[in-house]
């Protein structure tokens, strides 16, 4: 065994896998063992759909069902807006107003943080990261900063009229969300960059197999029941 193991580790492609998936751990004599590694880096589903589609409501309900931490892009480029002494307090607030996408050295780096402090602090390591990636600046900066750091799973979309999003947002917005781009001004760019930037995201991941959709039209308990399925069905293929 030994012989033809070192024979094989000779491989170039070999040892690399090896060194990513298995250890050899020693038993007596010259006889080893192949155990499995863990995999500890952070599963990362993103949470994608329209202004308004639900995402921000459906990933509470996931997080108190499937024990998720929930980072919304938006609530931590707000926070840093409305951080004291941020240098990026005024772009992000222009991006937020007029429906702009804020660079994603800027989000992508609150993202990263937000999920290193979560994981020493709570040892989660479940990540929903909502409204991310929106553009192509995103997925690429994405790439480069955190693909080779996390699993990602899928890319969860909640797919929901206009008409009943706009309804939602300007709902938020009459009950006193405090955003400044809960009204129909600030709505009609965020929509078009949707349209216009987003969904092109979203294609590429469906190109690629990576897409869980979900019909997000209907109440909230209705939805979550086939966000239930969805995340269930991802449990039994030990996704997470
Ligand atoms: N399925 C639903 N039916 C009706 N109203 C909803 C539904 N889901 C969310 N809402 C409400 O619509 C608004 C937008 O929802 P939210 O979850 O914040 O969406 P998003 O994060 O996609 O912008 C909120 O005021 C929320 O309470
Ligand atoms: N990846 C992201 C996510 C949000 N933003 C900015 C621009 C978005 O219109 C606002 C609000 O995003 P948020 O996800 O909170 O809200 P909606 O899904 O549009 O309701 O934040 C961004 O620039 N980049």
């Amino acid at each position: 065994m030994i012989p033809v193991l070192n024979q094989l580790l000779k491989t170039k492609l070999v040892v690399k896998c090896f060194k990513r998936h298995v250890t050899l751990s020693p038993l007596s004599g010259n006889k080893f063992i192949l155990r499995k590694m863990e995999n500890n880096k952070p599963k990362i589903i993103f949470v994608l759909g329209a202004p308004g589609a639900g995402k921000g409501t459906q990933c509470e309900k996931i997080v108190n069902s499937f024990g998720f931490k929930h980072l919304s892009a938006g609530d931590l480029l707000r926070e840093e807006r409305a951080r004291e002494g941020s240098q990026f307090g005024s772009l992000i607030e222009d991006c937020i107003t007029n429906g702009k996408i804020v660079p994603v050295e800027i989000t992508c780096s609150l993202l990263e943080n937000a999920i290193i402090k979560t994981n020493q602090e709570t040892g989660n390591n479940k990540f929903l990261i909502d409204g991310f990636p929106r553009n192509e600046d995103n997925l690429q900066g994405w790439q480069r900063q955190m693909s080779e750091k996390v699993d990602f799973l899928f890319v969860l979309f909640f797919e929901c009229s206009q008409d009943k999003c706009v309804e939602r947002c300007l709902k938020r917005g009459q009950a006193g969300s405090g955003r400044t781009d809960d009204n129909m001004e600030s709505l009609k760019k965020r929509f078009d960059t949707y349209m216009n930037d987003t969904m092109a995201i979203i294609n590429h991941y469906r190109g690629l197999g990576k897409v869980r959709q979900i019909f997000a039209n209907e109440d909230p308990e209705t939805v979550f029941k086939s966000v239930k399925n969805a995340l269930t069905e991802a449990q039994e293929q030990k996704l997470f």
